[in-house]
């Protein structure tokens, strides 16, 4: 009988919702008016308290009645608040708490940085306790200086340490203090007395110069004239003879501090101020307002929650007892016939496929089992049977077989997954789960560029889907940006609506996501010079990558009128790259390539999809840059070579099964399923939110193919013009597409051909979607009408 067994699926844990006390601005006025108003008040009681207090003591226990008469000026509540502080709490040093209360309220009204705000608490009441202990030492238990809770500390402490200790403890407790709070240091007291020391002594000398001067003055003047040295001495009568006094001094004075300043030390201090003077400056933006934080922009923004994606029935794994049995007889059968023994055989049962792991009989070479992968896959008789031999880092053989029913893996339970969830990742993406059903998570980040290929149909789209979801379900609009070029205009329009939260697009462009192949090119050299922008950002801020340079911006060391920004991460998605580079060629590929090598440490990341994985679409170059590979389903092992340098894509059973690779093992993936109405319900959910107010503008580019004046220099014609001239007038066909076709040329330069020769006259001007009207007739009409040009 078959033996059906379900595993019991734990719900995903929804996160619980902090609650949220952020006040709203009426809130926080009346809350902020509140706290400085009992700060005024708690100061009137205390204030009071001096002077009335002795007279308030007989009646304040009878409180609370009416007819009390207390004398205290804010009344019986007064009267009662300031006793419980002063005579039974801190004595004098309660009034730090009406201050602490009073800057409370400012802070609240002024929106000021919280942090702060806890740090002058903090601080204000160990100086309360301290202030109270060290009062309470000259006062008496039923004196307010030190309260009672000095008083009774100290003669504690007294009783252990003597009063003595209490002085020095206290002593210490200040030293703690300064040096904490004010970080004081030995050498910054020592300075201090030093140059206390220096401004004296300078004083003192510049004192005996004041007296001294005139002397000089007097005896160059002597030496000029005679005239003024008359003069001066009648000016200076009433100094004169102090003069001659002091005059001997000059000689003691001068020697000794010409001693003192030619200290090396001195320049060393000052340079070491000088760097602790920029790190002060960031500690105290960072103490004033907190670490810089780049989600304020848009400080309201909320995650998708978890409910936008969608449970599927099929997503629990159900183990068919009978379905394994079958399968580990036809594999033991099959190996038997090629004279394969097993030792043991394991099955690990996954989403969509069932791995067999066997260990084969002692003596029996991997090699053998390695050669015959074909024939046990045709014995095997499924699709989808991929034989590794031997699994890596194991030395067992695996043979992975397709479940009858294959179960979904929802983008729902990827996400709610506890790794993704605490995943400390850059750039973090739930791919889907892997064959021991673990979800598999990865860093963009870490790749750092994605190629992913796969046949129509077989869960592409799908895959990209996923791969946005996960980001836009962990990053911040402020932290992430995308690009997304997608020819076919169907897959990615979705996203059209977090245009302003999420997407990067040219300044001059209308649609953030790219459907036309030209602009693409804009794009590409645009990202480019973002790239080079970066890199100098980072040169400048000396670090050594992004995230480097971001923890440095958020700790407010970097200057932003020196343009230092934070940097968000940039995913370039481009669907369908099989059609761009035959449209394009180069032109795409070489930015591409660039963009691929360098821009891993500036936060630039590229994720590539094809249709078609052949050797003139993933050139060697662009393979070289793109360690990181998905491969779907395709239908040659060509291909699957192609896109892994080794087979296997083409034995995959389609619907986002794939394979991931990062250099060195294949794992084999169930693509986590995002279907378009949970991605339309994500993209709506964003989209209606508070947006930036445009998109993330990359730097403006200036193509080449811009640059279509009628009047272009002759010598800066292309070196194919004339080539293309003959095409055109042999053809009477003015169209950059024939250029491109017969001249085997990239759209761009085509374009710039077919400018060139408007100008030049062999072409009409453009005509919308009808070809150019072709002005010469023949070709020696041509040779003519370009000899007349020169
Ligand atoms: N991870 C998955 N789990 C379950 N089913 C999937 C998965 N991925 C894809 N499919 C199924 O395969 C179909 C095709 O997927 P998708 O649209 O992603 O293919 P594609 O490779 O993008 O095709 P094309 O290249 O023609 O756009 C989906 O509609 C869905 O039914």
């Amino acid at each position: 009988m078959a033996k059906k067994r379900t595993k019991t699926k734990k719900p995903p844990k929804q996160k619980i919702k902090k609650p949220s006390f952020k006040l709203s601005n009426q809130q926080k006025l009346v809350f902020g008016s509140l706290l400085v108003i009992c700060g005024v008040w708690l100061c009137i009681a205390f204030v009071s308290y001096f002077f009335t207090g002795e007279a308030d003591q007989s009646i304040i226990n009878t409180f609370p009645s009416r007819t009390s008469g207390t004398q205290n000026w804010v009344s019986q509540f007064g009267a009662w608040v300031s006793e419980f502080f002063i005579q039974r709490g801190f004595g004098v040093a309660s009034f730090i708490y009406s201050g602490l209360i009073f800057l409370s309220g400012i802070y609240v009204l002024m929106n000021l940085n919280k942090s702060k705000l806890r740090k002058h608490w903090f601080w204000g009441i160990l100086i309360t306790i301290w202030l109270s202990v060290l009062l309470g030492f000259f006062g008496n238990k039923t004196d307010f200086l030190g309260g009672t809770i000095g008083f009774e500390v100290n003669s504690y402490l007294q009783d252990y340490i003597g009063k003595i200790g209490v002085l020095l403890l206290l002593l210490l407790g200040l030293i703690t203090y300064l040096a904490i709070r004010f970080r004081v240091t030995f050498e910054s007291l020592a300075n201090i007395f030093k140059s206390a020391k220096k401004d004296i002594k300078n004083e003192v000398s510049d004192l005996k110069n004041d007296l001294i001067i005139p002397l000089d003055n007097n005896l160059s003047e002597e030496a000029e004239s005679i005239k003024s040295a008359f003069e001066i001495p009648l000016q200076n009568t009433a100094t004169e003879k102090p003069e001659k006094d002091v005059a001997p001094l000059e000689v003691k004075v001068v020697p000794k501090e010409e001693e003192e300043e030619p200290e090396v030390e001195m320049k060393v201090e000052e340079i070491a101020e000088e760097v602790s003077e920029t790190n002060n400056l960031a500690n105290k933006l960072v103490d004033d307002f907190g670490l810089f934080d780049p989600t304020l922009e848009l400080a309201k923004y909320q995650f998708p929650p978890l409910d936008l994606l969608k449970k599927y029935d099929s997503e629990s794994i159900t183990i068919n007892q009978e379905e394994l049995e079958e399968n580990k007889n036809k594999i033991v059968e099959t190996l038997s016939n090629y004279k394969i023994g097993i030792a043991s055989i394991k099955a690990t049962i996954g989403p969509t496929v069932t791995l067999y792991e066997i260990v084969p009989e002692a003596g029996i070479r991997i090699s053998k089992i390695k050669n015959l992968e074909d024939d046990i896959a045709l014995s095997l008789s499924a699709l989808g049977i991929r034989i590794i031999a031997p699994i890596p880092g194991k030395g067992t053989i695996g043979i992975e077989v397709p479940n009858k029913n294959a179960t979904i893996v929802s983008m729902r339970s990827v996400i709610a997954s506890k790794k993704f969830q605490t995943s400390e990742m850059q750039l973090p993406i739930a791919l889907g789960k892997t064959i021991s059903n673990e979800t598999f998570v990865v860093d963009l980040a870490k790749m750092p560029h994605l190629l992913m290929a796969g046949a129509t149909g077989q869960g592409k789209s799908v895959g990209l889907n996923a791969v946005l979801t996960s980001l836009l379900y962990k990053k911040h609009p402020a932290e992430v940006k995308f690009i997304l070029v997608d020819p076919k205009k169907v897959e990615l329009t979705l996203f059209n609506k977090i245009e302003r939260h999420y997407l990067a697009k040219l300044p001059d462009s209308e649609d953030a996501i790219i459907t036309d192949n030209t602009k693409v090119i804009n794009t590409l050299n645009s990202l480019c010079i973002e790239m080079d922008n970066r890199y100098e950002l980072l040169k400048n801020a000396m670090c050594r990558n992004i995230a480097e340079y971001n923890a440095k911006f958020k700790a407010r060391k970097l200057n932003p009128n020196d343009g230092h920004q934070f940097l968000p991460y940039i995913v370039l998605v481009v669907d369908e790259f099989a059609d761009l580079i035959m449209t394009a060629g180069k032109e795409v590929e070489t930015p591409i390539a660039r963009l691929a090598q360098l821009a891993r440490a500036i936060g630039i990341h590229l994720i590539i999809a094809t249709q078609r994985p052949s050797v003139n679409v993933i050139t060697g170059i662009i393979k070289a840059n793109f360690p990181a590979r998905i491969a779907f389903r395709v239908t040659s092992k060509i291909d699957s070579r192609t896109i892994l340098d080794g087979s296997g894509a083409d034995q995959l059973i389609g619907r986002g099964d794939m394979l991931f690779t990062q250099g060195n093992d294949v794992i084999r993936i169930q693509c986590a399923f995002v279907d378009t109405p949970e991605v339309e319900k994500i993209t709506d959910y964003i989209g209606s939110q508070k947006a930036y107010p445009d998109a993330y503008l990359l730097p403006e580019y200036v193509g080449e193919e811009s640059g279509t004046g009628i009047d272009i220099d002759i010598s800066d014609r292309d070196k194919l013009f004339k080539d293309a001239a003959v095409v055109i007038v042999t053809a009477q066909q003015g169209s950059a597409s024939l250029l491109q076709r017969k001249l085997k040329l990239g759209y761009n330069r085509a374009g710039r051909l077919i400018d060139q020769l408007e100008a030049a006259g062999i072409v009409g001007p453009f005509e919308g979607s009808k070809a150019r009207q072709v002005l010469i007739t023949d070709l020696i009409a041509l040779d003519q009408h370009l000899e007349n040009e020169i």
